[in-house]
């Protein structure tokens, strides 16, 4: 069983933001079911609103649905078969599930990043241009300013600026996942997913995601699902703890982890259960 302990004291007397003001909603989940094969119910009647240019944690022991969840965001779960969500996912108002929204746009408006880091196997700069090439867009000069921009919002142009047009697959793994992230930024989504991003990452590595992370915020509305409540703790400002499919406790990082409502969540988060 992982140990999920953490000190509160610790995080009491630590750097976490209390929420001053309070940001615009940027997603609204409202009575959300999902099933797998037509019949498993994995979420039930989630509610909770995610607000914009913040970062809000997913948590929660193994199997409880915080992927699943991440998934309705950008519509991932329409790719499994049988899978079947009910209830409302509205972003900037608009419902993502109505049947005339576009897909392929929702997932542009929504990037997402994977556990494992996912280069193509192409060269530094094809990878960053990859999403505005097959927009159409091939000017150089164009093609040129996107990828320095994206590779420098993922802190990552210094180490790769004299090695662009090589294969990005002689990276290290945390380079990798920076580059991932400078791919899914180069097509300017509102709304980045990080499933589990540094979970494969050496400690240094993992270090600088959560800092790109802290940098992000204020381009963008992330939703990061994590097992590691630190990390949770040291880079979100809003908590989610989900238990078997439900939504247990949402609130700013700050109270979630100092004074839990519920006894559900203080157990997870001191390490009874996990
Ligand atoms: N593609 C799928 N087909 C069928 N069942 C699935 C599928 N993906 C997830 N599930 C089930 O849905 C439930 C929630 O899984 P999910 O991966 O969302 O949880 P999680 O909290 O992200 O877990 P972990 O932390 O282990 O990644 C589990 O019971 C899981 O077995």
């Amino acid at each position: 069983m992982e140990n999920h302990a953490i000190d509160i004291q610790a995080l009491r007397r630590g750097s976490l933001k209390a929420e001053q003001d309070t940001p615009p909603t940027c997603l609204a989940v409202n009575g959300l079911n999902l099933f797998y094969n037509n019949d498993a119910q994995a979420l039930y009647d989630i509610k909770l609103e995610i607000p914009r240019q913040r970062v809000t944690a997913f948590i929660g022991p193994s199997g409880c649905g915080k992927s699943s969840l991440l998934r309705c965001i950008n519509r991932m779960n329409d790719l499994v078969d049988g899978c079947r969500v009910q209830g409302e996912l509205l972003l900037d108002g608009e419902d993502i599930y109505h049947p005339r929204v576009d897909v392929a746009s929702l997932r542009r408006r929504v990037g997402m990043v994977f556990q494992k880091p996912n280069p193509f196997p192409k060269s530094i700069y094809e990878n960053v241009a990859y999403g505005l090439r097959i927009q159409g867009i091939n000017k150089k000069r164009v093609l040129d300013e996107v990828v320095e921009k994206s590779l420098r919002a993922a802190a990552l142009w210094d180490e790769v600026k004299d090695r662009l047009h090589e294969s990005a697959l002689g990276m290290s793994g945390g380079q990798q996942q920076r580059l991932v992230i400078a791919r899914t930024i180069a097509v300017e989504p509102e709304v980045l997913l990080l499933d589990e991003p540094a979970s494969a990452l050496d400690p240094i590595s993992t270090l600088k995601i959560e800092e790109l992370i802290y940098e992000l915020k204020s381009r963008y509305t992330i939703v990061i699902v994590t097992h590691n409540m630190q990390q949770a703790a040291r880079v979100s400002d809003m908590t989610a703890f989900m238990y078997m499919g439900k939504l247990v406790e949402f609130d700013t990082t700050d109270n979630l982890f100092t004074n839990p409502a519920r006894k559900q969540t203080e157990d997870y988060i001191t390490g009874r259960y996990g």
